[in-house]
């Protein structure tokens, strides 16, 4: 067969493979739809319908890992399938999203890439702003940043935590590459600016020391400003990611320039909605302890008498006296498993507080 043959030939089967992937996502939506139906009859008077559950969506998703085969990875696989959940679920009900803004930012990356691109997503100008949306009630859920693996804690979040009332539902994590970016005009051997946020400047530090040591570095609110601020000045550039070039139109004078290659973001989905178990779960709690010697000696020993794994821990001043502070602490379960919840009551009887802020699936994708 020539090489025109065999191309009529494969081309004719893609053709009707797609129309069958399009016969099997139209059924698989509706089924969707049915299943909004389905929750719509059985509510009681009064009672709101949840239709996103994080739950069966970590399963969906780990499932599909499972089940293939290649020649797609499973991370790629998977991405197309969280899309097709997304629009299935947007058909029940479109979800809307707070997130720390503004267009472009990471914050917005981890957003779609948790909740797929079938979302209404709103860019807030502040952390605390995501939180007070959310509380509200005018969104569905927000996405804020809570840590970085070169620079550390986001205070601010952690923070916000302190001052609401707000349920973990989800964690993303994205690797964050930062790019030296600028306009069509920017006068490239004449830089006598970069901008960018004060963590993806910190996330650069070597990098900038060794190439731009003379340059004056600016912290701006977001590396999405930083971009927007390059398009109309001719001596700057900025640090950002793909999302912010793409949305800004600049070009990359340096790629993936953060100092350390597997420099990645953690998110965290906030909301008001408990999330059931799934047998893959992380909890993250607020402790506060009685200032005296051995108190945090008292708050971990119940972890490691259990055998429980801590992922994270975390201590920020907690604002009700000086020089007392609070414990942001992140391990592997459930608070609905009986060996955690084992757990938290031995650690109640010691802590001058303790809130639970949510258990979740850990990370999928
Ligand atoms: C279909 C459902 O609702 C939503 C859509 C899902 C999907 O498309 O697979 C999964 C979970 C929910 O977020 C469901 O509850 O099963």
């Amino acid at each position: 067969m020539s090489e025109a043959d065999q191309l009529k030939a494969l081309r004719v089967r893609i053709d009707s493979l797609d129309e069958k992937i399009l016969e099997l996502i139209s059924e698989r939506a509706s089924c969707a739809q049915e299943v909004a139906r389905v929750k719509m009859r059985s509510l009681a008077a009064g009672e709101t319908p949840v239709f996103y559950r994080p739950e069966r969506e970590a399963w969906v998703l780990k499932h599909i890992m499972e089940l293939n085969q290649g020649p797609l990875d499973n991370e790629e696989m998977a991405r197309l399938f969280r899309e097709i959940m997304s629009s299935c679920l947007a058909l029940e009900q479109p979800l809307k999203i707070a997130y720390l803004g503004p267009e472009g930012t990471f914050t917005q990356a981890a957003a779609l890439k948790h909740f797929g691109h079938a979302v209404i997503s709103r860019p807030m100008a502040a952390i605390d702003e995501v939180f007070r949306e959310v509380a509200a009630g005018a969104v569905n859920f927000g996405v804020v940043p809570v840590e970085n693996s070169t620079e550390g804690a986001v205070n601010h979040t952690l923070d916000s935590f302190l001052e609401h009332d707000m349920v973990i539902c989800g964690e993303v994590e994205l690797r964050i590459h930062h790019h030296l970016l600028v306009g069509d005009t920017t006068k490239t051997d004449k830089i006598s600016r970069i901008y960018s946020h004060a963590q993806s400047l910190a996330q650069c530090r070597k990098w900038l020391d060794a190439n731009y040591p003379n340059v004056e570095r600016v912290a701006v609110s977001s590396n999405a400003d930083a971009a927007r601020r390059v398009k109309s000045e001719w001596n700057s550039a900025a640090i950002a990611g793909d999302m912010a070039a793409e949305l800004y139109g600049l070009s990359k004078l340096a790629e993936k320039i953060e100092d350390r290659p597997d420099n990645s973001t953690r998110f965290l989905i906030i909301g008001s909605q408990e999330v059931p178990p799934t047998g893959d779960d992380k909890t993250s709690i607020i402790a506060s302890m009685r200032n005296k010697p051995g108190a945090l000696h008292e708050l971990l020993v119940p972890f490691h008498s259990n055998g429980i794994d801590l992922t994270r821990i975390e201590t920020r001043p907690s604002r009700s006296g000086k020089w007392t502070y609070v414990f942001f602490i992140d391990f592997v379960g459930h608070h609905r498993d009986p060996l955690i919840r084992d757990v938290l009551d031995r650690i109640q009887q010691e802590a001058v507080a303790l809130k639970v802020l949510g258990s979740y699936p850990k990370a999928v994708l």
